[in-house]
């Protein structure tokens, strides 16, 4: 097909179009027939046949009111006929793979003439290389998805596990043998948490926040403990599949009546006579991913204390949705296990050991939450950035106000100093195993994890006082701002509840008080 031929027009000549029927305007440099268009405008007709607009430059009008993805939608770019003679649009979208300009909306590392301690040259090409899938591949799922509430497509699932995405989310390991690391720009004995962060944080980019846990956020804490304390057997079959993004696995802990608190978990294993296979009966809640799971990792109440068991869906095993605050792209799931005969074989750990086994995994799941709430709570300062640098009230933009450079000043300082405990803390786990990490980093991430979480509720409030009405609109410019305002709670609540973190941080600091030391 051939392109369009765009006329070069003068802003005298568009200005002659300035009457029903006949109605041009102009949108950075571009030239607009919005004359049949009027009509169906959202907006309404009136707006465009104002003297300020028909026949007029309507660039501060416009986005004044419009997100920028709003001229560039096919069905509202066709309806450019001109430009002006001589000019040069100058408003632009992020290219895919891009870094955002706006000051802030990167961490300092990824910031043009900026260094860090921590991140390589490979770390730099690996970002480049996510965030350029996450543009092409991840993002128009997650947006059609968390609208329509269906689970992540397949051939996205798939794409991912062709660079091993799947597999790079469990974090540095012997898992990764093997493998070719995005297209084999990460050897696997190179792939650190770094690294993980980064795939994190890119897939936050998105700001869908059911989407984000709908994307294998199961697999995420339910897998780990098969690789940590599975039988070959098990990590033999179900590995590979899981990590092909052919099956789904979730983590069931939770439940009605025990969720930070695992030690008060009443789901029943017991074993069956000959001793040859588990039954289970219980209940588990709040469980991402298990509307469509395959396999539950499920943490069970047994004689000896509690037990992790892996349980494939089948006889006796039922999910059904929960309603919640983000899209049932996630998966929520309120799960029952009615007598579900299951072989001992696929005990995770040793019986009685689940406490640790449930513990330990938490530490990753943890961190990985506070990766993806610094990546969110940044993405709010590039569009509060954004919306105050062109909304104008008074004639002015809104930044022009001082209460709101003193919002945008807190939100930024939350954001950076997040981003640089959490880049510490990652340095930590890189230099201590899985066991050292538990015993010593249990503390700290805890307390990263809760700080993170209660700035984001502030920077989510922050940012609704300043987008006003629009912040709590789903559609339009406040979009990203009413969906981030709506679901930020969830970071709080899963993984471990804000107050039950710090707690844990400060009790793991009582515990290491030296008998000797006094005021
Ligand atoms: C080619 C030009 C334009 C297109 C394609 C367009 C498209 C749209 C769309 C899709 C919406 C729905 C809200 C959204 O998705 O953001 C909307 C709303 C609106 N538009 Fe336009 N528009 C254009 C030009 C203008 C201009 C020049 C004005 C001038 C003032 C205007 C005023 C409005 C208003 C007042 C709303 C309602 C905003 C709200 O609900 O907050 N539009 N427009």
């Amino acid at each position: 097909m051939a392109s369009k031929q765009f006329r070069s027009l003068t802003r005298e000549e568009v200005g002659k179009h300035n009457k029903d029927g006949d109605l041009w305007i102009i949108v950075d440099t571009k030239v607009y027939d919005v004359s049949r268009f009027k009509d169906v405008h959202p907006g309404g007709v009136s707006v465009l046949l104002d003297d300020d607009v028909a026949g007029q430059d309507a660039t501060e009008a416009f986005y004044g009111l419009h997100k920028h993805e709003v001229i560039i939608k096919p069905q509202y770019a066709r309806l450019q006929i001109g430009f002006i003679e001589g000019e040069q649009p100058t408003i632009r979208a992020r290219d895919v793979g891009e870094l955002s300009t706006v000051p802030y909306a990167e961490p300092t590392w990824l910031t043009p003439g900026c260094y860090s301690p921590y991140f390589t040259d490979n770390h730099r090409k690996f970002q480049k290389a996510v965030c350029k899938f996450n543009d092409e591949i991840i993002l128009p799922d997650a947006l059609a998805r968390e609208e329509d509430g269906k689970p992540p497509s397949q051939p996205v699932l798939e794409a991912m596990a062709k660079v091993n995405l799947h597999a790079m989310r469990m974090g540095p390991g012997k898992h990764l043998k093997g493998l070719e690391l995005m297209g084999g720009i990460v050897k696997p004995e190179q792939f650190d948490y770094f690294h993980e962060m980064i795939i994190t944080q890119e897939l936050g980019r998105a700001g869908k926040r059911g989407y984000a846990d709908g994307l294998m956020a199961g697999s995420l804490i339910g897998l780990p403990p098969v690789l940590n304390f599975g039988s070959e057997e098990i990590k033999k079959k179900v590995i590979p599949e899981v990590l092909s993004g052919q099956k789904l696995i979730c983590l069931a802990i939770s439940e009605a009546f025990a969720g930070s608190d695992v030690a008060g978990l009443k789901t029943t294993a017991r074993k069956t006579e000959d001793g040859k296979h588990w039954i289970i009966n219980g209940t588990k809640k709040w469980i991402t991913n298990g509307t469509y799971a395959h396999y539950f990792t499920v943490g069970c109440r047994t004689k000896n204390g509690l037990t992790v068991i892996l349980v494939e869906r089948g006889d006796g095993v039922e999910t059904k949705a929960i309603k919640t605050s983000y899209s049932p792209t996630a998966g929520t799931a309120y799960v029952t296990f009615d007598n579900v005969k299951v072989p001992v074989e696929n005990t995770l750990g040793k019986e009685g050991q689940g406490i640790f086994i449930m513990l330990s995994n938490f530490n990753h799941e943890r961190w990985v939450m506070a990766c993806a709430s610094v990546r969110s709570q940044r993405r709010i300062v590039e569009d509060c950035l954004k919306w105050t640098n062109q909304r104008k009230v008074f004639g002015k933009p809104l930044h022009s106000q001082a209460v709101i450079r003193s919002k945008l000043a807190a939100m930024i300082a939350r954001v950076e100093s997040l981003q640089s405990w959490l880049e510490m803390i990652t340095y930590q786990m890189n230099n201590m195993d899985y066991k050292q990490q538990a015993s010593k980093l249990a503390g700290p991430i805890g307390l990263l994890k809760m700080h993170a979480t209660r700035t984001a509720q502030l920077t989510a409030a922050d940012a609704v006082q300043i987008f006003g009405g629009r912040g709590i609109t789903r559609t339009g410019m406040g979009e990203q701002i009413e969906h981030y305002h709506r679901t930020v709670t969830f970071d709080s609540i899963l993984g471990g509840a804000e107050d039950v973190l710090g707690d844990l941080g400060v009790r793991q600091a009582i515990r290491n008080m030296p008998k000797n030391v006094r005021l």
